[in-house]
């Protein structure tokens, strides 16, 4: 049986990478083969791509640049990596996907949305995420968190530096993204401690995708 494609969005340090883990640490308990990977990367091209966008080097050539950018890297990472593992009958859980070009690069940067629903078609071809959790916190709750990793080690990208009312339109984007996809995407509400976040991520994923509800707690069987 194929594997399942979930893709977690949002805005900067609304959780996404701290509920990935989390959930693949349950789907593993389940005996399922988990993937976890990213856009843009993924794959060692994408990475590559991943830091010129990251690194501010595309920030010149404007949002179209950044966009076709994106669906190189993409392109790449969905060949090499996620439809293989998809094939082999592994879960792949991807930290980002279409949906922020689309909030990133389209609601934000201007981008038509025919421009950014044709490059996705032609990168991804096909491969759709069978769900998508849109984590939803506020950017005061999300920037926080992101300064506090950045206390971690890590310091603020091309993104995560831009101002209040473009991470409060970035989150408008991802939430008009999700009530526009009921059917596809899961309005999470990432408020709240982790393992708060990581029961709601679980009672989307385990309905959605048909799996046993009663499960070991998150951070279980790492
Ligand atoms: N529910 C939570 N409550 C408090 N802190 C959290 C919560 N979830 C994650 N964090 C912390 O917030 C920081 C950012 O979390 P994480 O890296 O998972 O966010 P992200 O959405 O992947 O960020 P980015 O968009 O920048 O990649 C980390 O230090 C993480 O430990
Ligand atoms: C897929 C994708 C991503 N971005 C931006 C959004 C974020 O600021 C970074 C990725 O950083 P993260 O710490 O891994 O969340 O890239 C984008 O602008 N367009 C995209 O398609």
């Amino acid at each position: 049986m194929p594997g399942r494609f979930v893709t977690f969005e949002g805005g900067e340090g609304v959780g996404k990478s701290t509920q990935i883990r989390l959930l693949a640490a349950r789907l593993r308990a389940l005996g399922r083969e988990v993937v976890v990977t990213r856009e843009p990367g993924g794959s060692p091209r994408a990475e590559a791509l991943r830091e010129t966008l990251l690194g501010g080097g595309a920030k010149r050539f404007g949002p179209l640049a950044e966009t076709i950018l994106v669906a190189s890297a993409r392109a790449d990472h969905v060949d090499r990596v996620i439809r293989p593992a998809i094939a082999r009958g592994d879960d792949v859980l991807c930290d980002r996907f279409i949906d922020s070009t689309a909030a990133y690069q389209g609601a934000l940067g201007g981008v038509p949305p025919e421009t950014i629903r044709a490059l996705a078609d032609v990168a991804a071809h096909g491969c759709r995420p069978d769900i998508t959790l849109v984590l939803d916190a506020s950017p005061a709750s999300g920037l926080a968190r992101a300064r506090k990793r950045a206390g971690e080690g890590a310091t603020a990208d091309r993104f995560e530096a831009e101002n209040l009312t473009f991470h409060e339109r970035l989150r408008d984007a991802f939430r008009a993204i999700a009530k526009s996809e009921p059917e596809r995407c899961a309005l999470i509400d990432a408020e709240g401690s982790e393992d708060q976040v990581a029961e709601r991520v679980w009672e989307a994923v385990s309905r959605r995708l048909g799996l046993a509800v009663a499960m070991p707690a998150a951070g279980a069987a790492e």
